[in-house]
């Protein structure tokens, strides 16, 4: 089996030399770690990621949240885009020398609109009940699945990952999974990442 997807994606809640120690350690095993630091302005972003790659995080590691032209001038690995992007953002020329585009969906006929716009993959959630994400019911496995053969593009999972439940969402045809909370709140991330490693084998 091909080797599946994990996402780490920072939760805002730590700083920027807490990142940077879990980033040096998870590395290894994730396909990539994003900075979603949304109440952070987009100077204090740059600098941020600018002071991860001094740290030895490797660029293709890190994924930036909502802020192209920080992937852009970075080169970082990629960038994830919000489900309210405008067609106009990911089919900019300015876009093409972005490595990796991702953007957030939470539909099927979103889905294959972003990938008929260049999307490289999608990011579908959230799947299962999660506090990070309270006020919307989760969508469930059926759902995923059924969006994972609306499209062409690999589907990232989102919501509720745990390291148990792994299995039955690759079992939809998904292509991996994007952990929040799973890894930040974890006393021990690195074991966290390793748990979930294991699954995705
Ligand atoms: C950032 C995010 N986006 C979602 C979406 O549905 O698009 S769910 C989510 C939070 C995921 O956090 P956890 O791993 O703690 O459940």
């Amino acid at each position: 089996m091909s080797q599946k997807e994990l996402h780490v994606i920072s939760g805002g809640k730590h700083t920027w030399s807490e990142i940077a120690k879990i980033a040096a350690q998870i590395h290894p095993y994730v396909t990539a770690i994003h900075i979603r630091e949304k109440t952070k302005s987009l100077d204090e972003v740059f600098i941020g990621v600018q002071y991860l790659l001094e740290q030895g995080i490797p660029a293709k590691s890190l994924y930036v949240n909502g802020l192209p032209s920080i992937a852009l001038a970075l080169q970082t690995g990629g960038l994830q885009l919000p489900g309210t992007t405008p067609s106009l953002v990911i089919q900019d020329e300015f876009c093409r020398g972005i490595q990796r585009i991702g953007v957030s969906v939470h539909h099927a006929d979103e889905a294959k609109w972003r990938e008929k716009e260049g999307a490289d993959y999608v990011m579908f959630g959230h799947i299962f009940a999660t506090n990070s994400k309270q006020g919307v019911p989760p969508r469930g496995l059926e759902q995923l699945k059924q969006l994972v053969n609306h499209v062409n593009i690999p589907v990232i999972a989102i919501g509720g990952m745990t390291p148990a439940r792994v299995k039955s969402v690759l079992d939809t045809g998904a292509s991996g999974i994007a952990v929040m909370s799973g890894i930040w709140d974890a006393a021990d991330p690195l074991g966290a990442v390793l748990a979930y490693h294991d699954e995705l084998q």
